[in-house]
């Protein structure tokens, strides 16, 4: 992987001492910056002091609510540059026996080790997804100057040959040119202007899926947000905009919806999964907020992976993705650290004129159009669990370009009557797979 020279750690959950041990031995004395959002910071402060190479750098959290999601790392090596965005706390539990995502990037150059002549658009001929410039504007939301080193090293690479598109949420009552860059709403701008379904679909026929480990209030009816403000940005291609080209452009532009399925654990994933219901420790959905809306039963399908033999690994990836009727092809897939909340995506107020965000995220976006690969494409082919047809197990079926292997199983097992979602806070009494029941205090 290379020659590392330091490194910059951004997460939720840190246990330093772990951390550093993660480390080659003969790198756990490079520099390394921590990006928190811990406002009660004295716990990783005391953490930090036996390690002078260690310095801290506090996340502002000034809206209520508010976390530091964001996972990711940034790695200087002797020989270059390598970006990691991921969906894994830096703690030992969320590396033995979950199911996570992680994108690694390639190793950037420096610019100085590229001809000067040649533009970072040009190298490898790809078209410019835009990375890096969305990679500095993410890190200057920060504000202060504790990220300045990073932001320079990063404009001093060439990351021309990320072929993901950044996704990211910083906290804030977003306005006019702002709305865009973040949430749901950048999610919903690059749809609507990078990705196109293939010709003859129907917009309102293919799926958009979502999968995730927890759940914020989302609002007593579907339609106040969930499929109303944030399936309108999921659901965005450039196909369907061009349909209501006719109708103004505007923020609350709404084409017909297409179906939505989402996948969260029952209460039977977690309690057979491999760490039993010590696995809901990190599916932090509330019992309360979950009385709010039972509205949301009616979307959920099982945690299965049957493919990946991850049945039983509990989810802490999330990913989003947008699927053909059929379920064979996807028209894009989104790995992040965004949960289902308004928080992470972003809520519109105001009459849609500011969108509001309480916390960090940071997610990597696959287009088929930015994939060397299927660059001619306007779909992935997944690998599904469909007998026999092109999709099930094969490379990649012919004509359709890069496959895709989801991290769950295609097509989604639908949550039986007696399941119930998940959530950490009530008690669960039959045995899980460790023999032990819930008894949340
Ligand atoms: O990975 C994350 O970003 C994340 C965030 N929050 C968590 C919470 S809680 O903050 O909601 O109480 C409780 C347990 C696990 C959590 C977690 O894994």
């Amino acid at each position: 992987m290379g020659d590392l020279v330091c490194s910059a750690q951004f997460n939720y959950l840190i246990d330093l001492p772990w951390l550093l041990q993660q480390y080659p031995p003969e790198k756990r004395k490079c520099p390394l910056l921590v990006v928190h959002g811990d406002q009660k910071d004295a716990n990783i402060r005391k953490a930090a002091a036996p390690y002078p190479n260690v310095t801290l750098f506090k996340a502002r959290l000034e809206i209520m609510f508010g976390t530091h999601h964001s996972k990711m790392m940034l790695l200087a090596y002797r020989e270059g540059l390598r970006v990691v965005i991921h969906t894994a706390n830096l703690i030992p539990k969320d590396w033995d026996q979950k199911t996570q995502g992680v994108w690694v990037s390639p190793l950037f150059p420096a610019k100085s080790s590229v001809t000067p002549s040649k533009s970072e658009t040009v190298v490898n001929g790809g078209k410019e997804t835009g990375f890096k410039q969305d990679l500095l504007e993410y890190l200057k939301a920060y504000g202060g100057r504790g990220l300045e080193e990073w932001k320079q090293r990063i404009s001093d690479h060439d990351l021309s040959a990320a072929r993901v598109r950044l996704i990211a949420s910083v906290p804030g009552a977003h306005t006019g040119g702002e709305m865009n860059k973040w949430g749901h709403l950048k999610l919903r701008k690059v749809l609507s202007t990078c990705s196109s379904l293939p010709c003859g679909a129907t917009p309102s026929d293919w799926p958009v899926i979502g999968q995730f480990s927890s759940v914020g209030s989302l609002g007593p009816a579907p339609s106040q947000w969930l499929t109303s403000e944030w399936l309108t940005s999921l659901s965005s291609s450039s196909s369907s905009s061009a349909s209501s080209s006719k109708k103004p452009r505007t923020l609350t532009t709404q084409h017909k919806m297409p179906p939505l399925k989402l996948i969260f654990p029952s209460v039977e994933n977690v309690r057979t999964s491999l760490e039993g219901y010590m696995a809901g420790g990190s599916i932090p959905y509330a019992a309360n907020t979950a009385a709010k809306q039972p509205y949301l039963r009616d979307f959920l399908h099982q945690w299965r992976a049957e493919e990946t033999g991850r049945t039983r690994a509990a989810p802490h990836v999330k990913t989003y993705m947008r699927v053909s009727p059929d379920q064979r092809e996807a028209a894009w897939i989104l790995i992040t650290s965004c949960n289902l909340s308004k928080a992470a995506w972003g809520a519109l107020e105001k009459k849609g004129s500011q969108l509001k965000i309480r916390s960090y995220e940071i997610g990597v976006l696959f287009l088929p159009s930015d994939q060397e690969t299927s660059a001619g494409h306007t779909s992935f082919s997944v690998a599904t669990m469909h007998p026999h047809g092109p999709g099930a197990g094969s490379s990649s079926v012919p004509g359709m370009g890069m496959r895709l292997v989801t991290p769950f199983d295609l097509p989604l097992t639908p949550y039986t009557r007696e399941d119930q979602p998940w959530v950490w806070n009530a008690r669960h009494m039959k045995p899980d797979s460790k023999g032990n029941v819930w008894t949340p205090p």
